[in-house]
């Protein structure tokens, strides 16, 4: 008899769930798959069913709140009316940051809650969407286990070299303020798909750029990470949607002692005011958006976020010897053909030759976009958070 696995993963300008059947052998299945995107700006509800047949496709009315508890009720009631009364065994979740306590899958208990909220303000764009569907889903489903599935955890192989930031020794070791790491459950994903896809790349010098809202990368040796460009907090390395990227320590400084602004306000600054949408001049957080405007300040935001993976690659290859293969995915890196150009243009130097025609197919399975003699194998491959939550949160029970 199979059984349900419920997954949820709230981003932060998104939640997707995935509801999954176990089969008999291998992989759990896709019964339903969703998603609420552009929450805080015009949240888009859509869903497909097992085979990938639009089921559910609608812009939320004005008028109703555009956040993630709203968005997570309406999604969970349509799902419910789908369910044909079968139960949930199981409900895997995403949760961005696990801190130094967790980095394996947990289950839930009121202590790891408590652990989680502690966490929060080391990821407070992420971890409290993270836990309110952990409550919600407790109310609404009470009997059902829940896993919490760590977007830190693939970090933890990272060397100290690559890993500490260069305070006094004790921070790292009293305080745990070292480089985390996050987007671990689509690295983890993407390493764990390689084999099949190109075995010179899994065994090799691979580095992941994982794009979306929120935006790292990370390098890959034999499908172990060993350097990424988030760190403390998913505030650090490339530029994302509202979200700053690395940012000189002295800025904050400044801020703080001549425009006297608080710790609320430079986060909010850093969080949700920076990024492609501050670079463009308040246009949009979203790359959709800047693509299809005219003004010279979103291309500037585009070309901005581009150059930032260009000089990200080239470190994150120094830190593995090297580089075999370079792999796009997330909302940005699986479907905006034009950053992917971008950004290839400016990596020939590094050995990468893109196809440019292959650049261009849209389709939803791996592909390969690099002229069969390009020294790096250029692929994009579909990041799937959701089943590598499956598959922990069935593990995990
Ligand atoms: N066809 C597309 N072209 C360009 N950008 C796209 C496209 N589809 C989605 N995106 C971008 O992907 C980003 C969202 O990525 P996603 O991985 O879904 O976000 P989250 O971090 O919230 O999970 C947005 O900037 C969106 O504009
Ligand atoms: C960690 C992080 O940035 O997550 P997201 O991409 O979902 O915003
Ligand atoms: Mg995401």
């Amino acid at each position: 008899m199979s059984d349900l696995v419920l997954v949820i993963n709230a981003g932060s300008s998104s939640i997707k769930f995935s509801l999954f059947e176990t089969a008999a052998e291998g992989d759990p299945q896709v019964l339903f798959k969703g998603q609420m995107e552009g929450l805080y700006v015009e949240p888009k509800f859509s869903a497909k069913d097992a085979n990938d047949e639009k089921v559910a496709n609608e812009t939320l009315p004005a008028d109703v709140p555009k956040n993630h508890d709203y968005a997570l009720r309406h999604m969970l009631a349509w799902l419910q009316a789908r369910l044909g009364g079968r139960e949930i065994k199981v409900v895997g979740h995403r949760v961005v940051h696990g801190g130094t306590k967790y980095s394996k899958p947990e289950l839930v208990t009121p202590d790891l809650i408590a652990g989680l909220e502690a966490l929060i303000p080391l990821a407070p764009l992420h971890e409290p969407h993270n836990i309110a569907p952990i409550k919600i889903l407790q109310d609404i489903l009470p009997n059902a286990p829940q896993v919490t599935c760590f977007d830190t955890a693939f970090h933890t192989t990272q060397p100290d070299l690559n890993q500490l930031f260069a305070l006094p020794y004790e921070f790292a070791q009293k305080e745990g303020i070292r480089r985390y790491g996050f987007h671990g459950l689509s690295y983890e994903y993407i390493a764990s798909v390689l084999p099949a896809i190109d075995t010179r790349a899994a065994e090799g010098r691979t580095v992941v750029a994982h794009l979306g809202n929120g935006s790292s990368m990370a390098a890959l040796l034999g499908g172990v990470c060993q350097a990424t460009t988030m760190g403390f907090t998913a505030l650090e390395g490339l530029p994302m949607g509202t979200r700053c990227g690395s940012i000189d320590g002295g800025v904050l400084l400044h801020l703080m002692n001549h425009l006297k602004m608080d710790a609320k306000q430079i986060e909010t600054l850093l969080y949700k005011e920076s990024g492609l949408l501050g670079l463009s001049g308040g246009i949009s957080s979203d790359m959709r958006d800047l693509q299809s405007s005219d003004q010279p300040l979103a291309k500037f935001a585009i070309d901005y976020f581009a150059r930032r993976i260009v000089r990200e690659t080239a470190s994150l290859a120094a830190a593995i010897g090297g580089i075999d293969c370079l792999v796009f995915t997330a909302g940005i890196g699986e479907n905006d053909a034009l950053t992917r150009a971008n950004v290839c243009h400016q990596l020939r130097w590094l050995g990468v030759e893109i196809d440019e025609a292959a650049n261009e197919v849209r389709s939803g399975e791996p592909r390969r976009i690099s002229l069969a003699d390009s020294k790096v194998a250029v692929y994009v491959i579909p990041t799937n958070e959701e089943l590598m939550i499956a598959r922990q949160a069935l593990a995990t029970i």
